[in-house]
């Protein structure tokens, strides 16, 4: 199968509402990614089958997720090469979508990629997420593969709204990191990841049920 059937067939046995638009638009996103990490090793996954499985497919799988909260911003946290957070934008042009990561090649490749696609609801930010200071909270603050969830929540809890939520994209279910930070009866959602043979979960973690007052309210 082609990386376009590959695509298309895991969207379609997943039920993901993604255009045949969007669709090509991931496509293109994946061939620059494949481009610039032969000379800047942005990802360590360079199989361009597993490429859609594992940084399309697996970004896709908290889509209905996000849909579902109807943010208008959203932050990504450690990006990377934007995972998921250029997935995310593409697929939902109306949402505002904040990219970080500390690594200065990582985010000269995600503003590239914003400009060659023309994703006009990014922005793309070169820096530690500790030190960002936006002008206004975001609504979802989400990661995928950046740190334990109790890292996660320190370095961000000032960056979120009062009404937002935490989403981390985990592995296996998380129970031990939960009993850590406290909330043991966290929202945990098993992920459907097409063609994908391990565990996949996100964990939700609403703003306003944590112990502390978000900084975004006096910053
Ligand atoms: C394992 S990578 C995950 C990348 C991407 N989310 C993915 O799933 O492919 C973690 C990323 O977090 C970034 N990072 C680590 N600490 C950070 C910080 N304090 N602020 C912003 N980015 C950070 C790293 O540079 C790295 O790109």
């Amino acid at each position: 199968m082609s990386q376009a059937e590959i695509l298309a067939s895991g969207i379609a046995n997943a039920g993901w509402d993604v255009s045949q638009a969007t669709q090509q638009k991931l496509l293109d996103y994946l061939a620059l990614l494949q481009k610039w990490n032969k000379v800047h090793n942005l990802t360590a996954v360079r199989d361009p089958d597993e490429m859609v499985t594992l940084h399309l497919l697996d970004s896709l799988s908290v889509l209905p997720h996000v849909q579902a909260l109807s943010p208008s911003r959203l932050l990504d946290v450690g990006s990377g090469a934007g995972l998921p957070g250029i997935i995310l934008a593409l697929c939902m042009p109306d949402l505002k979508v904040t990219t970080i990561d500390a690594v200065q090649k990582k985010a000269s490749f995600m503003r590239q990629a914003k400009a060659e696609l023309g994703i006009a609801n990014l922005e793309v930010i070169a820096g530690r997420v500790e030190q960002h200071r936006p002008s206004q909270a975001y609504d979802i603050v989400i990661s995928r593969a950046f740190s334990e969830i109790a890292l996660f929540i320190k370095l961000t809890r000032h960056l979120i709204a009062e009404s937002g939520q935490w989403l981390a994209m985990k592995g296996v279910n998380p129970v031990e990191e939960l009993e850590g930070i406290g909330m043991p009866e966290a929202k945990v959602t098993p992920l459907l990841v097409p063609g994908l043979d391990a565990q996949r979960h996100l964990v939700t973690l609403p703003a306003r049920e944590m112990k502390f007052t978000p900084l975004s309210r006096t910053a």
